[in-house]
């Protein structure tokens, strides 16, 4: 079963950026080939009921398996950024997440009025980078077709958060 290979590989590092934080690593799983397929598979596979005309990832590490999400999904790819890093004309929302604070940002030409947006990130949290996220596709007013990650911390209760963006959210691997 695919939570099950997730957790044997996923390595969990202490203190990690900071005092108190176990960090979950999933470089891991970047090794493994095989395993890289099947979990971009089975990320499509629980989105067959989810309308999705974008999916967008979050910098950096929602890059890594957001693209290979969008070409098996067959549809447009959009990278969300950290602050100063997209070189057109950009919108920006701030948020807090585990251990720090940042912001994000989005081409404003990036998705369309109405568009429905997959949110792609590895890990979720707190929730406050994907809540961030869900802004800037609310601010260019389109809607968000609902989350996807391969780890969820649910102790942290990000996905509370989550609910009133969308009711469309899963995870892989849940601890
Ligand atoms: O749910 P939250 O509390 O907001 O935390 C989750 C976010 O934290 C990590 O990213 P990080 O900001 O460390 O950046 P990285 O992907 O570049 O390592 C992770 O990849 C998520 O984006
Ligand atoms: N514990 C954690 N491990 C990896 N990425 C994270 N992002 C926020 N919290 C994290």
């Amino acid at each position: 079963m695919i939570e099950k290979k997730i957790k044997q590989i996923v390595r969990d590092v202490n203190d990690f950026p900071k005092a108190g934080i176990v960090f979950k690593d999933i470089t891991p799983i970047l090794k493994d080939a095989v395993l890289c397929g099947e979990i971009t598979t089975a990320l499509a596979m629980q989105l067959s009921a989810v309308k999705i005309d974008v999916v967008a990832g979050i910098e950096s590490r929602g890059f890594l398996f957001g693209m290979a999400l969008a070409n098996l999904l067959n549809v447009p790819f959009v990278p969300i950024r950290k602050a100063g890093k997209l070189p057109y004309k950009t919108i920006q929302q701030s948020y807090d997440l585990e251990y720090g604070s940042a912001t994000l940002e989005m081409h404003e030409d990036a998705i369309l009025p109405g568009q429905h947006v997959l949110i792609h990130d590895d890990l979720l949290a707190t929730g406050g980078t994907v809540v961030a996220a869900s802004k800037l596709i609310e601010k260019l007013d389109a809607v968000v077709a609902g989350y996807s990650f391969i780890i969820a911390l649910d102790f942290l209760n990000g996905k509370d958060r989550l609910k009133p963006f969308s009711a469309n959210n899963f995870a892989l691997a849940s601890y």
